[in-house]
């Protein structure tokens, strides 16, 4: 689903390579900065950040602790203001938006994964998936649905309340709806950050498959290398900075630079 006049910028990109990190961008940040608070206490959280989202990527986000990954993630989502800097999604420069056209556009064209789930608690799994369609009053492609299911196998357990779900299954409830919509992007903070290491590669390697199959652009924060080595690059900040990047990436190499980072 797409805004009226961002039609185009889909259109050209499905001719791209799909599992290029090349391909055109969908998202694109040009001179981010974020300062908080002023004067003395001023803590500049994006220093002149300017970066590329390709569709069908699959990109991680890494840096130590307070290097502003989540502060560049949120800023990228529309969930945080920017101190100056420009922020596209398509054709729209979403630093521009007032927050009700915010509001929206995070509704129809991008899609959230929490470390926490966010599932609600009184909703079946599949009530869970179709909420936001229902919301947003979109009709649902059910083959699209009964394929997305399928793929994250949640088939038997549709009509289970999260409760009766465990980690993993909860958290591809909650990828199966930032999905079902094909969003411009997906933002995942952590995805994996409350999964034990088996449930977490499987939520991870669905991510990947989407990113490659169904040519799903995906943004993931996380502080893991064995789960940043499931995207197709690695982006590295430190102080607000971007400073570094790695495609293709294994969890040595990652875990490699980021020892340098913190060095
Ligand atoms: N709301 C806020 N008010 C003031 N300072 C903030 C705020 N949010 C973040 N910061 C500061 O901005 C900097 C970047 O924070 P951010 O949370 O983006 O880093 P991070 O890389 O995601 O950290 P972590 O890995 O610990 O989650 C830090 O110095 C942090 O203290």
């Amino acid at each position: 689903m797409h805004m009226s006049g961002d039609t185009n910028v889909s259109d050209t990109a499905a001719t791209a390579d799909p599992h290029s990190v090349d391909a055109p961008p969908v998202v694109s940040a040009r001179g981010l900065d974020k300062t908080y608070g002023s004067g003395d206490s001023a803590v500049r959280a994006l220093d002149n950040v300017s970066v590329d989202f390709s569709r069908g990527a699959f990109t991680a986000i890494m840096g130590p602790s307070g290097s502003g990954k989540s502060t560049l993630m949120h800023c990228l989502a529309g969930l945080d203001t920017v101190t100056s800097g420009s922020v596209r999604l398509g054709r729209t420069d979403i630093t521009t938006l007032k927050d009700k056209e915010l509001t929206l556009l995070r509704r129809d064209r991008i899609g959230f994964i929490f470390q926490s789930f966010n599932l609600l608690p009184m909703l079946t799994a599949e009530q869970n998936i179709l909420l936001p369609a229902q919301i947003a009053k979109r009709k649902v492609d059910r083959e699209h649905f009964n394929h997305l299911v399928h793929v994250v196998g949640l088939g038997e357990r549709l009509d289970h309340t999260p409760a009766k779900l465990s980690g993993g299954q909860q958290q591809r409830v909650a990828v199966a709806r930032a999905l079902l919509n094909a969003p411009e992007v997906v933002y995942a903070d952590e995805p994996t950050g409350n999964l034990d290491s088996r449930s977490g590669s499987e939520v991870l390697g669905f991510l990947r498959d989407s990113a490659r199959e169904l040519n799903q652009t995906i943004v993931m924060v996380t502080h893991d290398p064995v789960a940043a080595a499931y995207a197709d690059r690695v982006i590295f900040l430190r102080d607000g900075q971007l400073v570094d990047e790695v495609r293709e990436p294994t969890s040595e190499i990652v875990l490699d630079r980021l020892v340098k980072l913190e060095s």
